[in-house]
């Protein structure tokens, strides 16, 4: 059974069969809406657009086309785990594009957080109709809209954020196999599915991705130092039992340079700033209580491993009065 609302008595998919029973279904709907045309889907390797995908590929096949763009702002790994998994273990019809120079170039010297965040939302949107347009017979445009976003859409609280952007000419049928399900629920599903863990379970990652945690104007070698210093801080909390503990745990890398000693010269670099937090409701959220033996590694590690920084902090500050994020 398919229903285009979350039937108010609905159980709750905790289980891999209740999953198995929605995968099931939902391919048969797939199969009945799509016919032989084609879908097109964008891919960031999230959980929403990631249980799409594989549910997609399941029931269509080649007819649906990914297509995941770099922005350049993304974790290391994420891109070339896109491409790992969705292209060479699903075979699925993936378009990778490389845009990262493009939205750095249009980021340069932009300082103002929310510039920032209409300049990434704005070039995806481009990046992704341009590669539309060179598509043809696409119908379908499929989307990881869940029930919450559904919610708060009719409650007014934020606009549907998947819909729309795409320009006026752009018309597709939506496919959105996943929206009268819970973030749990999708989880789920996911894992039944056979998608990676650590794609299935990954903390919350905001869209502009590394952009929000570099502060200011965003220049390519305090990007590349959020970068490495986050994979750290993230290979760190999985050896150590944190990972999946820990609600959000990520660096900053601020702009500003202080004073320090490196190989007995003198050092003017960056300091990393760690933030790691707990919620339930992401309204409020208490500070993690790391080890300090693990803290003292993981600052050995990023001071000697990540070009450019002489010194690490860790922000103390709950929710309020700082946000998660610092942008
Ligand atoms: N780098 C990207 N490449 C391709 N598509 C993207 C990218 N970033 C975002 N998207 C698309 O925009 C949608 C909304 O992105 P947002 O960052 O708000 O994530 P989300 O709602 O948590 O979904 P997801 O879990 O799929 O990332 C995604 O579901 C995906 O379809």
């Amino acid at each position: 059974m398919v229903f285009d609302r979350r039937p108010d008595d609905m159980v709750r998919i905790t289980t891999t069969e209740l999953a198995n029973q929605f995968i099931a279904d939902q391919v048969a709907a797939l199969r009945e809406q799509v016919k032989d045309k084609k879908v097109l889907l964008a891919l960031s390797g999230g959980v929403d657009s990631s249980v799409v995908a594989a549910l997609l590929i399941k029931a269509i096949g080649q007819q649906l086309v990914c297509v995941h763009v770099n922005h350049g702002l993304l974790r290391k790994g994420e891109p070339e785990q896109v491409i790992e998994v969705f292209r060479n273990q699903m075979n699925a019809n993936l378009i990778y594009v490389d845009a990262t120079d493009r939205f750095l170039d249009k980021l340069k010297d932009v300082t103002d957080p929310e510039t920032k965040r209409k300049i990434i939302g704005g070039e995806f949107i481009e990046v992704f109709a341009e590669e539309a347009r060179k598509l043809d017979g696409i119908e379908f445009l499929a989307q990881g809209t869940i029930w919450p976003d559904i919610l708060e859409s009719e409650h007014g609280i934020k606009a549907h954020h998947n819909a729309g952007g795409l320009p006026e000419d752009m018309k597709f049928e939506l496919v959105e196999p996943v929206k009268i399900l819970f973030k749990d629920e999708v989880r789920v599903v996911g894992k039944a599915l056979g998608l990676p863990d650590n794609m299935v379970f990954r903390q919350p990652f905001p869209g502009p991705g590394l952009g929000v945690r570099c502060p200011g104007a965003i220049t390519r070698d305090r990007l590349e130092a959020v970068r490495e210093s986050d994979a750290i801080l993230r290979e760190e909390f999985a050896k150590n039992g944190l990972e999946g503990k820990v609600w959000q745990y990520f660096t900053v890398v601020p702009d500003f340079k202080s004073t320090g000693v490196k190989d007995g010269k003198r050092s003017f670099e960056w300091s990393v700033i760690i933030r790691a937090v707990n919620t339930s409701d992401a309204m409020t959220a208490e500070v993690e209580n790391i080890p300090f033996a693990l803290m003292q590694h993981i600052v050995k590690r990023i001071t000697t491993e990540v070009k450019g920084v002489n010194r690490v902090l860790y922000d103390f500050t709950p929710k309020p009065t700082g946000t998660i994020e610092f942008e």
